[in-house]
């Protein structure tokens, strides 16, 4: 029996005018796996991720999430049907505290239930929000302002902001952008703690993140892929270090 990719990209491509951001890229996630794409600027990582999260679907190819095809379909189905996904840019409520987010992020993707009530103790949706937290290591400032937290903690609670949506597919924007030396390792340990039936894809510059959380390494230059490896082969392969040693990234 043959397993059905969690993400199956056929021949995507994506045009903006005349530029070809993404051309041709074929590629399977299967269930489980964690998958990083790295690539110098302008590779066409953030574009190929938008066609997955439907922000700019493509303008060829076909796309589909545990067998059914999503290529045509919103940002707000794709999310519906399991891909949750952070932003290069924060998208947290910094007027209130993690709990708060977290609640909402919990209550929001329930169907006809999205409301601002307040989270009340024995509520379930608050419990979640509680182990979420936890989980994100944030357990000790869940009734911290957002606006007080660290940029390492906001990064946190941005995957947990993602998480909290119960996604089969978890894509994540460069989780470690602008995170100090400190920050990396926690958020390193916390990423390879995540579910194991969890599918992650990742974008990520950093090679001490990407390669120690990821099965299978992407590499993007010029809207295409130029290697599918192993971390372990990323790491050594003269193709991968021509083009960051070479002054491309
Ligand atoms: N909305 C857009 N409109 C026009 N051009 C775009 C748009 N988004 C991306 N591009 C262009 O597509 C190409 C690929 O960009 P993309 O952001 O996908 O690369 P990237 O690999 O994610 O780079 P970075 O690491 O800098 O984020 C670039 O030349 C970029 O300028």
């Amino acid at each position: 029996m043959t397993l059905t990719p969690a993400i199956r990209i056929e021949n995507v491509s994506r045009r903006f005018g005349a530029l070809q951001a993404v051309q041709g890229v074929s590629l399977d996630v299967m269930p489980g796996e964690r998958r990083a794409i790295l690539g110098p600027n302008g590779a066409g990582k953030t574009t190929l991720f938008n066609t997955i999260c439907g922000d700019f679907p493509p303008t060829e190819g076909r796309i589909a999430l545990f067998g059914q095809d999503i290529t045509r379909l919103t940002p707000h189905r794709r999310a519906r049907l399991g891909i949750g996904r952070t932003y290069q840019t924060s998208l947290l409520f910094d007027g209130l505290t993690v709990l708060d987010n977290l609640f909402l992020a919990v209550r929001g993707v329930k169907a006809g239930r999205f409301s601002m009530l307040v989270p009340r103790r024995g509520d379930p949706d608050r419990a979640e929000a509680e182990a979420i937290a936890q989980r994100m290591r944030l357990g000790d400032c869940i009734h911290r302002g957002v606006r007080e937290l660290s940029h390492g903690q906001r990064r946190q609670l941005e995957v947990g902001m993602a998480l909290a949506g119960k996604p089969r597919v978890l894509m994540l924007d460069e989780p470690a952008a602008g995170l100090s030396p400190g920050d990396r390792p926690k958020l390193l340990e916390l990423l390879r703690e995540l579910p194991r039936d969890l599918t992650l894809i990742l974008i990520e510059h950093d090679m001490d993140i990407a390669l120690p959380t990821a099965d299978i390494v992407t590499v993007m230059k010029d809207g295409q892929v130029v290697v599918e490896a192993t971390p372990d082969r990323i790491a050594t392969d003269p193709v991968v270090q021509a083009i960051y040693l070479g002054g491309g990234h």
